[in-house]
């Protein structure tokens, strides 16, 4: 019998779990189960919803090795026993706006454009309030007691992996490039910790930032232990896990200048590159990739749950929700709507709400509703596509990947919403696809190249008509 390896997605709605077969990519068994809401979660939350999803996929002790890819940055801080200090900030938590602010301007001594140049140069990116740095200012500045238990800093995933192996020692913490490039205080261009930068934000000198571990970054197929006897009878091997976007990138097997857009609970443009992205400017960010190469990336805190909240409105299902779309115009007569119901991040407005306008006696029909909501996360994305081309990333063609990708009204007019040639890989859990390729990397020393299924959707056509369509929603939206 071949074998197999588990790849694991614990991403921010769920966890997600896929038995595999190592030689092929063949889904052999698979299970989910969902993560508690909100934008703090406790960390036994994920573990408990793993532990369901091992279960529910049939156990694991027919497997040989295990990887885990997570969302990213989320803030997960362990004292001298082992036990997490404070239910963990997630990535689209934004009550560390000010913290990022302050920091960008600190690095710069008072200049706002220095300090984000040399956080560029020193990590790749300019920290906004989704990077694990900025939860740690606001966690030094908000509750200092918590900050002065820390022992150690990492992130969901490397929790998770901790978890698997046992969690007995912090020393044995591990973590892998791509996760640690979007702390905000790792360089993925020389794969050093910048304690510099970690003693900036939790305000404590440098001697003392070296003082708290920080897990050891693991090359992208080195092992990370096994797992432990807890969880199987069978010798398992872990792999280093990676960065959800990192692990899609993996399980797509994008290749360099490559780009995916991921539609879930964050909409995520991606594109692979073969040199560190430390000379940039803008919202772009230059994490690091599963393979040793860099990803550039742009990540909006809205996007699945625009449709969620409008299907909600609506009282529709998926179905119906594709169907009202296909009876509206595009403009849907008027009405519009400003998505950001959870702040937003590209653009980098925190603390934004959303809203809908343009409304009359005319337009209120449910149809317009859906369109409206649909051409918001359409235009949103293309705004992200307009922040990548303004840094030399050009994007006109890409995989569509992710939950929201299974509308077949967005399938239809996303291509002309975006002005991007867009191809849609047969729908799967690609973040824990990618994660069983990094365990059989570990496991076989070969990176696997499973085959991809991929349909091209309808090109791009008459952009002009979108181009001022998309001009009016960013002027009412963005302003
Ligand atoms: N059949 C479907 N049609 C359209 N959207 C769907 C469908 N099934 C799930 N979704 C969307 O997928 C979203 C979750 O996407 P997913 O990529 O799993 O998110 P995450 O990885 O962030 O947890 C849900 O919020 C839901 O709106
Ligand atoms: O913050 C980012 C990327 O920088 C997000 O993409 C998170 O990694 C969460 O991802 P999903 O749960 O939406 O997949």
């Amino acid at each position: 019998m071949a074998k197999r390896v588990v790849g694991v997605d614990s991403s921010t709605q769920s966890c997600k779990v896929l038995v595999v077969d190592a030689e092929n990519g063949t889904i052999i068994r698979s299970a989910n189960a969902t993560h508690p809401k909100g934008t703090e979660v406790d960390p036994a939350e994920w573990l408990k919803a793993l532990e369901k999803s091992l279960e529910a996929v049939g156990g694991i002790d027919d497997c040989h090795a295990l990887a885990i890819g997570g969302q990213q940055h989320g803030m997960v801080c362990l004292d001298y026993s082992g036990q997490v200090i404070r239910p963990a900030l997630l990535w689209n938590d934004t009550r560390s706006a000010q913290a990022a602010n302050d920091l960008v301007n600190e690095l710069g001594a008072g200049d706002d454009q220095a300090g984000a140049d040399a956080f560029v140069q020193a990590t790749g990116s300019i920290p906004v309030p989704s990077f694990t740095i900025t939860k740690l200012r606001w966690l030094a500045d908000n509750e200092p007691e918590n900050a002065k238990k820390i022992a150690a800093i990492c992130l969901p995933h490397d929790w998770l992996t901790w978890q698997l192996q046992g969690a007995k020692s912090l020393a044995d913490l591990v973590t892998d490039r791509s996760d640690a490039s979007g702390t905000g205080y790792f360089d993925s261009a020389t794969n050093e910790y910048r304690y510099d930068l970690l003693a900036l934000a939790l305000r404590i000198s440098e001697d003392e930032a070296k003082k708290i571990q920080l897990p050891k970054v693991l090359g992208p197929n080195d092992e990370a232990g096994k797992v432990c006897d807890k969880y199987t009878r069978a010798e398992i091997v872990l792999g280093p896990g990676c960065g959800d976007n990192a692990a899609a990138a993996l399980g797509l097997g994008l290749e360099p200048l490559q780009a995916s857009i991921s539609l879930g609970t964050s909409g995520v443009i991606c594109a692979v590159f073969e040199e560190p992205l430390n000379r940039h400017e803008g919202l772009m960010a230059g994490f690091a990739d599963a393979t040793g190469n860099w990803l550039a990336l742009t990540c909006t805190l809205n996007c699945a749950q625009i449709l969620d909240y409008t299907r909600e409105l609506l009282q529709v299902d998926y179905q119906e929700f594709d169907r009202l779309v296909s009876q509206a115009e595009l403009g849907a007569n008027g009405l519009g709507l400003t998505p950001f119901y959870a702040g937003e991040r590209t653009p980098n407005l925190p603390s934004a709400t959303a809203s809908w306008w343009g409304l009359n006696t005319e337009n209120r029909k449910p149809e317009n509703y859906a369109r409206a909501a649909l051409e918001s996360l359409g235009y949103l994305l293309r705004y992200s596509l307009e922040v990548m081309a303004k840094t030399g990333n050009q994007i006109s063609s890409a995989l569509l990947i992710g939950g929201s990708a299974k509308s077949k009204a967005l399938q239809e007019i996303f291509p002309n919403l975006l002005n991007c040639h867009l191809d849609l890989p047969t729908p799967g859990e690609y973040v824990a696809l990618g994660a069983a390729k990094q365990a059989a990397w570990v496991l076989t020393s070969e990176l696997p190249t499973w085959k991809l299924e991929v349909a091209s959707l309808n090109a791009p056509a008459n952009d002009d008509i979108y181009q001022e369509s998309y001009g009016h929603w960013v002027k009412q939206a963005i302003g």
